[in-house]
């Protein structure tokens, strides 16, 4: 799922043709006389109404947000947030109700009980959910199933200006957007503009695509002919993971949409605040009620949407031990399902690389996001001619990255997303240190020198050293800011070390041997290989994974991202 158009990564091109390769898995496949149009995801989707028509169905716009800022409690709306841009961090509080149904926020009519949403930096509790109840989700089935009857008469075209219109109002939101990101997430807000980017880019594209997506005439025997159609799927249901939660949302609901779906979106827990953004923008620019519902909950709420009966696709993002559930549900229900999962990704240095690069690369690869992406590289291969090289210069970089506060425009690594969460990490590094690894550099709880910031949930990013392959923290996801450097000597010893994983998710490989670098990608067992870059994902590639991380990639590699461009910069 991810998508990341990184400064200084080659600017994405503009509304893609039929041939592009990130046609969506959210229609209903019919026989075809001709191979699939391109690569390993293909899948598609398609079909109604005027914009005129659709703007007739809105309700009225709901209430935003309301804030609470030096004591004085603001209303906002949709169009004016420039308030909540300008919010510090300790002020925001979520009051409105947090599920959306029929285009309106609202409260759940039945629910299994409450969750609590934290301000990571803070550690203040910022909104309490109600975990939907059977009848709530019901509700949001049916409401969804209603709007589906609308949506799938459209043409390609209709849907297309909807998400497009959608995609504006995002990116006009930007800032207010990536502030909300930032509050309840502790991702900084350098990131997560970026993240708001290839948000609004993935519906671009794939309001591009809408039109274009079309079945095919056969021609028979004695004057006959034949066609095949593509088809919706009905209500599809996407559940999302707290890292990327804006994005997620997105990166599920524009396919799903273009092809003619109604969703109903359950954002993890620990991030119920940012899909009602986009349910009120998707309402704003023209969907009809009940297009894009947001039930929230945990575990329970996602079996009674993958068990619901009128649930046509679930598509999920999350650990592999819930993708097992989740795919063990839906073959119950013989419903298809799309998984993005965990992984846990080698990074490849070869000795001949540009070492600037390469450390730049390291840094992105495992510290993005406090760590706690998916596709990081966590396992770093270093070749043995520059490992002291490169360790030292990867050691001096990482302490030269700022930690504090997310809202702080000079911030580049803010607070893990929970006491919990940070517990376990910090457990990782203890194991590590008790099966042999050395601690070259931070790895320890975190306390900012600003007030406000003591309860944090911080840690310093850490650098391990001595690893083996056989380490806990060299062969489980940890989901933090944990590198572990691993010295090799050939190309096939480390590439039969990289592939050695239950994972599959992503790989980088850094060298300036350009038929190398394309040879050992092509051998790197792993949905998405970076040469010379890490963690750009361009909304135009897919991203899926081998192995336990995700769907079923096909012959093909999805996507190798080979780079021009730089690697972001994270130290300052
Ligand atoms: N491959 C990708 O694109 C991608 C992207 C982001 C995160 N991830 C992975 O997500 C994981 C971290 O996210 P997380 O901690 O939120 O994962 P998680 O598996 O704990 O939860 C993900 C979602 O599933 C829901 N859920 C939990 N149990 C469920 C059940 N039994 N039935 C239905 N829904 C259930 C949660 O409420 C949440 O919304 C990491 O492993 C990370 O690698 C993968
Ligand atoms: C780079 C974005 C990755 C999203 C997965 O966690």
């Amino acid at each position: 799922m991810p998508a990341h158009s990184r400064p200084g990564f080659p600017k994405a091109p503009p509304p893609r043709g039929p041939n592009s390769p990130r046609i969506p898995s959210f229609y209903r496949p019919r026989p075809s006389a001709t191979p699939p149009l391109t690569g390993p995801r293909l899948r598609s989707a398609l079909p109604a109404r005027k914009i005129v028509g659709l703007l007739s169905e809105l309700r009225p716009q709901q209430m935003f947000l309301r804030a609470v800022s030096s004591g004085l409690t603001s209303l906002f709306r949709t169009p004016g947030l420039a308030a909540v841009t300008a919010m510090s961090t300790g002020t925001f509080v979520q009051l409105d109700p947090l599920n959306y149904r029929d285009g309106a926020r609202v409260e759940p009519v039945d629910s299994s009980g409450t969750e609590k949403a934290f301000e990571p930096a803070t550690g203040r509790v910022i909104a309490t959910l109600q975990c939907s109840g059977e009848t709530e989700v019901h509700l949001a089935v049916k409401s969804a199933k209603a709007a589906f009857e609308i949506w799938r008469k459209k043409s390609g075209m209709e849907r297309g200006q909807v998400l497009l219109e959608a995609a504006r109002l995002i990116k006009e939101q930007k800032d207010a957007i990536a502030t909300m990101e930032t509050i309840n997430n502790g991702k900084s807000i350098f990131e997560a503009r970026l993240d708001i980017d290839t948000s609004w880019q993935c519906l671009e594209y794939y309001a591009g695509l809408a039109a274009s997506m079309a079945g095919e005439h056969v021609q028979l025997p004695n004057g006959s002919f034949g066609y095949t159609r593509r088809e919706p799927l009905g209500v599809c249901v996407g559940i999302g993971a707290w890292n990327y939660p804006f994005q997620i949302a997105c990166w599920k609901s524009a396919p799903a949409l273009a092809c003619g779906n109604a969703m109903i979106f359950k954002p993890s827990p620990f991030t119920p605040v940012s899909a009602l953004l986009l349910a009120e923008i998707y309402t704003k620019a023209g969907a009809p009620p009940g297009l894009f519902n947001v039930v929230q909950g945990g575990a329970a709420t996602g079996q009674f949407l993958c068990q619901h009966r009128d649930v046509a696709k679930v598509s999920f993002t999350g650990s592999v031990p819930t993708g097992m559930k989740i795919m063990e549900m839906s073959a119950k229900g013989i419903k298809p399902v799309t998984l993005e999962l965990g992984g846990k990704s080698p990074l490849i240095i070869f000795s001949d690389c540009d070492l600037e690069d390469a450390v730049k690369g390291a840094l992105v690869a495992n510290f993005l996001t406090q760590g706690q992406v998916c596709c990081n590289g966590t396992r770093v291969f270093v070749q043995k001619e520059i490992i002291d090289k490169f360790t030292k210069e990867v050691v001096k970089q990482t302490q030269n990255i700022r930690i504090g506060d997310p809202l702080l425009e000079d911030t580049r690594m803010g607070p893990l997303i929970n006491g919990p969460h940070l517990e376990r990490v910090l457990g990782f590094i203890k194991s590590a240190k008790e099966e042999g690894a050395t601690v070259l550099y931070g790895g320890e709880p975190y306390e900012p020198t600003d007030p406000k910031l003591k309860h944090g949930y911080y840690m310093t990013p850490c650098i391990l050293t001595n690893c083996r392959d056989d380490m806990t923290c060299v062969r489980e996801e940890i989901f933090g800011p944990v590198m572990s450097i691993l010295p090799f000597k050939t190309e096939a010893e480390v590439l039969e070390r990289a592939n050695d994983t239950t994972f599959g998710l992503a790989a980088g490989v850094f060298t300036r041997d350009i038929q190398r670098a394309h040879r050992v990608a092509a051998d790197l067992q792993a949905g998405t290989c970076y040469i010379n870059n890490y963690n750009v994902s361009p909304v135009e590639l897919p991203f899926g994974g081998y192995k336990k991380s995700g769907e079923e990639v096909g012959m093909h590699k999805p996507a190798t991202v080979a780079s021009a461009a730089t690697p972001v910069f994270l130290s300052l």
